[in-house]
């Protein structure tokens, strides 16, 4: 955490789009239509919704690779129209699916990329290329001499990220990032950024058209609909509880209520000391870490017939959450409803 706290993160920027409209050249229709909305500094915003709706046209106008054609765009206050859109384009990070790394360089000189454009000298670079391939867990010592195509889809998308990051920039943008990754890869490098974003808190939009995806990773959500217009901005919990209307109600699924128990822990449960007391009769239910979301507990009970679970203390990240730590309480079937519907 920063000295500022995690709401205003030193660094980070917030991004203000205000009234913004993107109508491209020969269309009788706007891409984007009268979109409003205020991304905090340092949260992650997921603009979500059905193809065409416009969310890679509203994320391309931040770094002007779409020119807006009415309304502003802040960042920091200063509208992205005052800026030269090379130089923009150099102060934000940009992630893509096929993560476009040059094939030729390898992955350090890719990630020196940008820095090397600014003129940074050997030394600094060199530094920065080392720390980040580290934070994104690709060792430069191991990594660095190779090329795009000895690594594997979810180590290149990392690499994608440590470039997006070189030059710290305060914004990032990230278009489907994890798109192309198979599912089993995807929660690791989505849950590997989560845990990258919480150190470094930069300010990140990001598309995505997967609800589970913008629930795990979204600070608020922005759910678009057909000709380019938003239905909703707000937190994923307040989006799952009360969907301002029909449209938004369909595209979270029928089974939002369920997806609102992955918002919660069963540590949340501990916390709010709604689990009662183990007895020596609850031995023989399953068992789960405390860091399992209300979903995984009741997915357990009905996969083992059960209307509780023994919620034990997780020892650390490498137990996952198969419940091997000290029993904290017994989660019931009735506690983790009764959490689900707050
Ligand atoms: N370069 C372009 N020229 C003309 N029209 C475009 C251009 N890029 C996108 N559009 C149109 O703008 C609208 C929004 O497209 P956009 O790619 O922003 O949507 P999206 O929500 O990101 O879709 P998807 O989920 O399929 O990627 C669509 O009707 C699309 O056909």
């Amino acid at each position: 955490m920063t000295q500022a706290g995690p709401e205003t993160p030193a660094g980070a920027q917030d991004i203000v789009f205000d009234h913004v409209v993107k109508t491209y050249p020969n269309a009788t229709v706007p891409a984007v239509d009268d979109l409003s909305l205020t991304v905090p500094a340092g949260e992650i915003c997921v603009l979500l919704g059905p193809s065409g709706s416009g969310k890679t046209t509203a994320l391309m106008m931040v770094n002007r690779l779409a020119e807006i054609t009415g309304g502003d765009i802040r960042i920091g206050g200063r509208s992205i129209l005052d800026l030269d859109p090379i130089r923009l384009r150099r102060s934000i990070g940009y992630v893509i699916q096929q993560t476009g790394l040059f094939p030729h360089l390898t992955i350090a000189e890719n990630v020196a990329t940008v820095p090397k454009v600014l003129g940074w000298d050997k030394k600094r670079l060199r530094e920065r290329v080392g720390e980040l391939l580290e934070l994104v867990g690709l060792p430069a010592g191991e990594y660095g001499r190779r090329y795009p195509a000895q690594l594997s889809g979810g180590q290149r998308q990392r690499v994608g990220i440590a470039r997006a990051l070189a030059a710290d920039p305060p914004v990032m943008l990230m278009d489907e990032p994890f798109g192309a990754l198979d599912p089993i890869t995807r929660e690791h490098v989505q849950d590997e950024f989560l845990a990258l974003h919480a150190r470094i808190r930069k300010t990140v939009i990001f598309v995505s058209h997967d609800i589970d995806e913008a629930v795990k990773m979204g600070d608020r959500i922005a759910i678009f609909r057909e000709g380019g217009k938003l239905a909703q901005y707000d937190t994923p919990r307040t989006l799952l509880k009360e969907p301002a209307d029909a449209f938004v109600a369909r595209f979270v699924g029928a089974d939002r209520g369920l997806k609102r128990l992955t918002l919660t822990r069963l540590a949340d449960l501990a916390d709010a000391g709604a689990l009662t007391p183990a007895r020596d009769a609850d031995a023989a239910l399953p068992q789960l870490a405390a860091d399992a979301s209300l979903r995984s507990a009741l997915s357990l009970m009905v996969a083992e017939g059960t209307d509780a679970v023994r919620v034990t203390e997780p020892r650390g990240p490498a137990d996952g959450s198969d419940g091997t730590g000290p029993v904290l309480g017994v989660a019931s079937l009735d506690a983790v409803r009764k959490a689900g519907a707050a």
